[in-house]
């Protein structure tokens, strides 16, 4: 945890021990097209930083941004995370939006989440590149009642928000599935940007050769 905690942090720190019979669970949300090293070590600094029992990533089905470019199949992008978690586990796959399908709204699945799990305290995970983006998610409002959400450092965005975040510091990674896109579009290398295995995977399957 940095040494640079706020008032809120740590409030909810002291929560974080008080309620420590709840199970305490991170989701890591996003489309991983494809997964990559800055989303596994997100997950883990957090995971650790926060002492929480469990963290998922959750795939999106359809992300929910209007202006978001199209993606891949469920499917393939399933496949990489799970050979991006294969050995770790304390981080595991949600799938409840890919069943779901549809846009992928967060205070849908959060209330879907809660619902099934009552015994759980909710740590939804985003990046910083999201916090500004915050205000115009679906139920904003609703979305915050339900889980806490946790903000991690992303090159060139702010790192202030009007919504109660815990900022956990992570190294700056200028990591995006984007770039990866880009790079095997380019025939360039992206090797230790994601797991090797992932890596074959792409190859394998042809993935982003066409940009
Ligand atoms: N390098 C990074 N540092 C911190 N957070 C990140 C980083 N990359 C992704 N995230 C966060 O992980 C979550 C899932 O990200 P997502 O799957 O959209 O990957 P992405 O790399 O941002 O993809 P794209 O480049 O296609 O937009 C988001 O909350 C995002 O902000
Ligand atoms: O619910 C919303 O309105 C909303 C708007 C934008 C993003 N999200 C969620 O934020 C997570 C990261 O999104 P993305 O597009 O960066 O992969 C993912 O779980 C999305 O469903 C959610």
């Amino acid at each position: 945890m940095s040494e640079t905690l706020n008032r809120t942090q740590i409030v909810a720190r002291t929560e974080l021990k008080e309620t420590s019979k709840r199970q305490q669970v991170g989701i890591l949300g996003g489309n991983f097209n494809p997964v990559h090293h800055a989303h596994l070590i997100v997950a883990d600094q957090v995971y650790h930083q926060l002492g929480l029992d469990k963290i998922y990533l959750m795939p999106t089905y359809e992300p929910p941004h209007i202006d978001h470019k199209t993606t891949i199949s469920s499917e393939l992008r399933l496949d990489m995370l799970e050979l991006a978690l294969a050995s770790d586990d304390y981080l595991e796959i949600e799938t409840l939006e890919i069943n779901r399908a549809g846009k992928s709204y967060t205070y849908e699945t959060m209330k879907t989440l809660t619902e099934l799990n009552p015994d759980v305290d909710y740590y939804f995970i985003i990046g910083g590149d999201m916090v500004e983006y915050l205000p115009k998610w679906y139920e904003i409002e609703k979305l915050m009642s339900l889980v806490q959400l946790v903000g991690v450092r992303r090159p060139n965005y702010p790192i202030t928000s009007e919504y109660p975040l815990i900022w956990v510091d992570v190294p700056l990674m200028d990591i995006s599935s984007s770039l990866i896109r880009a790079k095997v579009a380019k025939g360039d290398s992206v090797n230790y940007l994601l797991p090797r295995d992932v890596i074959n995977y792409i190859e394998m399957k042809g993935l982003y050769r066409d940009g």
